[in-house]
């Protein structure tokens, strides 16, 4: 099977095109193509298929108002509900293949319809919604105790604040958080202001353990840094990369490089 390997400030995906939905895509099969010794390698898998022919749900729904279907996984296999990244190299990936052209349009994900807008090359904007700020949390990484913000992107957030540099931090381990508060489990933002609207972040994801980069998180990591009501553009610093988030009160923007860097063939037998 044919894959395109892309990343959005390093964080990776292994782009797999479906277009009619032939492929049953496992857990287990995706998370022998995100192992990073003896599979592909990447953070998450992105199946690349028309929201009619997805058999799923939501796509049937956003059928009409969406070409394609953004059918997100986790590095460990599991589903999530949407990935601010990985939207933005499915939509440089539709463009690349001729699938789509330039310019400003839709994509269906889990999360509901996310817009897109991008030139034939450069940066991808998206439309990734209104954050929804669902109250404090508390995640304890190795040892250390910090309150954060719970913030929805479709997807669970908690963006902690921290008073050191983000490299000192020790995220091997995955954050200690109470399950009756996440029961679906979270991915957790450390960050550090550097400056007015500029800040540093880390994530560790779920599913995914530490990335380098997290565009769902760079946004809830925005709303928690601005504070609530504050609007005007925000500089999140990943060690990936950089990207800029944009809050306006109503909704979010999320702006950034999206990469191609490979394209190859999947042997049958890592497809079993
Ligand atoms: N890296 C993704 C987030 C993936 C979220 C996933 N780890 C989850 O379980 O919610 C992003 O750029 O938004």
């Amino acid at each position: 099977m044919r894959f395109v390997k892309g990343h959005g400030t390093e964080n990776d995906f292994v782009i797999l095109p479906d277009p009619d939905g032939s492929l049953d895509l496992r857990p287990a099969t995706v998370a022998a193509l995100c192992d990073r010794r003896a599979g592909v390698g990447a953070d998450g898998v992105l199946r690349v298929v028309r929201a009619k022919a997805a058999g799923d749900p939501v796509a049937d729904e956003l059928a009409g108002e969406a070409e394609w279907f953004m059918d997100y996984r986790n590095a460990d296999g599991s589903v999530a509900e949407m990935c601010g990244n990985g939207v933005r190299v499915f939509a440089r990936y539709l463009v690349d293949a001729g699938l789509a052209e330039p310019g400003e349009w839709d994509v269906a994900t889990r999360a509901g319809l996310k817009r897109v807008t991008l030139g034939p090359s450069g940066d991808v904007s998206v439309d990734m919604g209104p954050p929804v700020v669902q109250g404090d949390g508390r995640a304890t990484v190795a040892g250390t105790e910090y309150t954060g913000l719970r913030v929805s992107m479709g997807n669970p957030h908690l963006a902690c604040p921290v008073d050191r540099p983000v490299r000192d931090l020790d995220l091997t381990r995955p954050p200690v958080v109470d399950p009756a508060v996440f029961p679906e489990g979270v991915n957790v933002e450390l960050f550090r202001p550097l400056g007015e609207r500029h800040v540093e972040m880390r994530v560790h994801e779920r599913g995914s353990g530490e990335t380098r980069s997290c565009g769902t998180g760079a946004v809830a990591t925005a709303v928690a840094a601005a504070g609530p009501g504050r609007t005007g553009e925000w500089t999140v610093d990943v060690p990936g990369g950089r990207v800029t988030v944009t809050l306006d009160g109503r909704t979010s923007h999320l702006r950034g490089p999206a990469v191609l860097v490979a394209e190859g063939h999947i042997r049958d037998d890592l497809l079993r």
